[in-house]
């Protein structure tokens, strides 16, 4: 089994990663021994505050929580990780998606397969993935707490929607949108209009305005500011709020001498998730579903084919 543990020191920006590989019976035990690894070799270099970034929602459920894996097999390795997070100022165990760890994984399956010599690797800097993992890592919080406030506004449990579309193995995307200066702006468009498939979107943008959205018929500029998320609503915020929340239709024109440069993190349910507006909220309105349930993959995929081409999706669905 390959063990892959990266290192980021944000306070000077230097990283190292370190390979180890050994017998493991399971993969949570691989994931509980690269904790351990990472926790280890922390203490051994003085870092005291620590945040801990795991694919695994066990191990990280359990030890934010301090208590031992529920595996018993591998009960000798809770302990010593449990005495090790005693000794830290503060150890935050922080769960990732898959996908977002890729960087660790890949170096774990490389190891595996042997093709990569163990032993500690360093650099300057910040290894590229991992800048992008903790951007999307922290940006997930503040989408976390959006869909939170949502569902609090409509009367309901703060994880009522988060539940209901399997957020923790939710969708999450990152795409970096670059317009270069167009002299003629005005025959140009940067993105065409759409509404996002998600339930929100972060955006972040370069000091140039250049999103805009319809309302009442018209194109509405967003002044950009900087510092600032623009979040904006998906379709599957509509249909789960059966309307009450509406996606935003948006798009993008380009700048006749500046260049703009916009970061967007759409955020989703699971992609299999079957999207249907909430039974709690329809039961309570005595209102009926407005929309027929598709799960979020079809729905992509139907947002995406040539049916919709020109069209909007939603409508596609709406009863
Ligand atoms: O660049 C922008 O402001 C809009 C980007 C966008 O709509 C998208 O990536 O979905
Ligand atoms: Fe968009």
């Amino acid at each position: 089994m390959g063990i892959a543990t990266v290192m980021i020191n944000w306070e000077n920006s230097t990283w190292q990663y370190n390979i180890s590989r050994g017998p493991c019976f399971s993969a949570l035990e691989a994931e509980l021994q690269a904790v351990k690894s990472a926790l280890v070799w922390a203490l051994q270099n003085a870092w005291i505050d620590v945040t801990v970034v795991s694919d695994s929602q066990i191990v990280v459920q359990a030890l934010e929580k301090k208590r031992s894996i529920p595996d018993w097999s591998i009960y000798h390795i809770s302990v010593s990780v449990l005495d090790l997070i005693k000794q830290f100022n503060s150890c935050v165990f922080r769960y990732v998606n898959r996908n977002l760890n890729s960087f660790a994984d890949g170096l774990a399956k490389k190891v595996r397969v042997s093709d990569l010599i163990v032993g500690t690797y360093f650099g300057e800097g910040l290894p590229p993935v991992e800048t992008a993992l903790e951007f999307s890592t922290r940006t997930r919080e503040v989408a976390s707490k959006v869909v939170k406030a949502i569902s609090e506004t409509l009367g309901l449990e703060e994880d009522c929607i988060s539940k209901a579309m399997n957020w923790d193995e939710g969708l999450q995307l990152l795409a970096a949108n670059y317009y270069p200066a167009c002299p003629e702006p005005d025959r140009a468009i940067g993105i065409p209009p759409h509404t996002d498939h998600g339930l929100v979107t972060l955006l972040i943008q370069n000091e140039i305005s250049g999103l805009q959205v319809q309302h009442k018929g018209q194109w509405v500029m967003l002044e950009a500011i900087t510092n600032a998320f623009v979040v904006n609503l998906g379709d599957q915020m509509q249909v789960v709020t059966n309307g009450k929340y509406k996606s935003v239709r948006h798009r993008a024109v380009v700048n006749n001498t500046k260049t703009r440069i916009s970061i967007a993190v759409p955020h989703g349910p699971s992609v299999d998730t079957v999207v249907v507006p909430l039974p709690e909220l329809l039961e309570r309105e005595g209102q009926s579903p407005v929309y027929s349930g598709m799960s979020y993959k079809d729905y992509i995929e139907l947002q995406q084919s040539s049916k919709c081409y020109m069209k909007s999706s939603i409508d596609m669905i709406t009863i």
